[in-house]
């Protein structure tokens, strides 16, 4: 029998960096996943690939065993340094060594709610890692969900044909374990990521949609009409952490105009989850909203401008799609990383085709996605 869970990427709408000083974001999740396949046991044969025998698992993981699965466990010290030394007996190669921290999360996951029992993982992924769209957060959430719906803990219908949701009390500790793992690959998440030991990442990609939040407190929001994004990956690696210092320096330095700055932008992350969730009943009203959800856009982009966080690539991005009159934002941390660009329900399929292969000729990487989508899944498959 095996079992496969998805769980969406997720955009920042509103609001990155001003958040870490205190203003409204506005997050969802976007309907481009990683999938995790688990399969009891079974041969394996992919392009990338590690493995390990039980025995030595057990060995270096030993104080694991019987370990209650419905107890999220941090992995600190000793566990560190086993699970480390487990990684880089595979011999990442040296292009592929980013993924290190995120087998490091698997290993934890599964030895913590799967015990010692062989199996096959196979991960597959729709999100680009490490450009914003919460590659990270998406893997722990998919990994804990496979674990957990052949766990005790959960009680799944495995008859059921296709996709399944969570129940309430499940996903809390599915949210548990995945902010664990996403310990492991963040050291600390902070600001958006991290709520009262939550990840608001984890919690996003849990219960899918949209959430509004500020200074610790989350509300969620629902769109009233569907919203469609184009996402460039501009492929220019970002430090979050030095991106935030960097604002935080400019703040010092210049303390009134950025409050203005980080008020600004509460005030546009407030008026966009007012915009998002009016209802919008005809053709006319739906084109009214895209329009302001635009202008809502460029003005958190000029914002973010004034942060000293966009990018060359980025302006290309924004110079690009300026010359086909549609609006673009960064999304996350800056500095390189993703771009949004909103797509009108009235656009043309031409006009999306003639922009994404003008950003392709600066090669950069164009996906577009639903936003707001769906949650983590899980959906069963085979005999037991
Ligand atoms: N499919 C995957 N397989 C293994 N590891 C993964 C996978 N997806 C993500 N990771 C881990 O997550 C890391 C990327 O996380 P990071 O937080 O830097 O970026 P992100 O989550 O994509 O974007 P952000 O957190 O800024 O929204 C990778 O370096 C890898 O360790
Ligand atoms: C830049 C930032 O606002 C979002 C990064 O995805 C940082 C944070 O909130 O932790
Ligand atoms: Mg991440």
């Amino acid at each position: 029998m095996e079992v496969t869970a998805r769980a969406p990427g997720k955009i920042i709408l509103s609001g990155e960096h001003a958040v870490v000083h205190g203003s409204t974001a506005v997050a969802a999740s976007i309907n481009l996943y990683i999938s995790v396949t688990l399969r009891l046991p079974s041969p394996s044969g992919h392009w990338l690939e590690f493995s390990w025998p039980i025995g030595r698992i057990k060995e270096a993981l030993s104080e694991l065993d019987g370990i209650d699965c419905s107890t999220p466990t941090t992995c600190s010290g000793k566990f560190a340094e086993s699970i480390s030394a487990l990684v880089e007996e595979q011999n990442i190669p040296e292009a592929k060594i980013a993924l290190a921290s995120g087998v490091s999360a698997f290993l934890w996951l599964y030895t913590c709610i799967q015990g010692f029992k062989p199996a096959t993982v196979i991960v597959t992924s729709e999100l680009p890692l490490g450009s914003g769209l919460g590659s990270s957060a998406a893997i722990c959430v998919a990994l804990s969900a496979t674990f957990l719906a052949f766990s005790k803990s959960v009680s799944l219908d495995k008859g059921h044909q296709g996709w399944l949701d969570f129940g309430e009390n499940e996903l809390e500790l599915l949210n548990k374990w995945a902010f664990e793992g996403e310990k492991i690959i963040h050291g600390k998440p902070s600001g958006i990521d991290n709520l009262k030991g939550y990840c608001i990442d984890c919690i996003l990609y849990s219960a899918g949609n949209m959430i509004k939040f500020k200074s610790g407190s989350l509300t969620r929001i629902k769109s009233a009409v569907p919203l469609r994004m184009l996402i460039t990956n501009t492929k220019v690696g970002r430090n979050t952490k030095a991106l935030v210092a960097g604002v935080s320096e400019r703040t010092l330095r210049h303390p009134d105009a950025m409050i203005s700055v980080f008020n600004a932008v509460d005030s546009i992350s407030k008026e966009l989850s007012t915009i998002i969730q009016a209802p919008a009943p005809d053709e006319i009203s739906v084109t009214e909203k895209e329009e302001k959800i635009g202008e809502s856009m460029e003005m958190n982009q000029g914002l973010l401008q004034c942060m000293g966080v966009s990018h060359a690539s980025i302006e290309t991005v924004l110079r690009t799609t300026l010359k086909f009159k549609l609006t673009s934002k960064l999304t996350g941390a800056g500095g390189g990383g993703c771009v949004l660009t909103l797509l009108p329900t009235l656009l043309s399929g031409t006009v999306v085709d003639k922009v994404i292969a003008e950003l392709e000729t600066c090669g950069f990487q164009c996906l577009t996605a639903g936003i707001g989508g769906k949650g983590v899944q899980v959906s069963f498959s085979g005999s037991s």
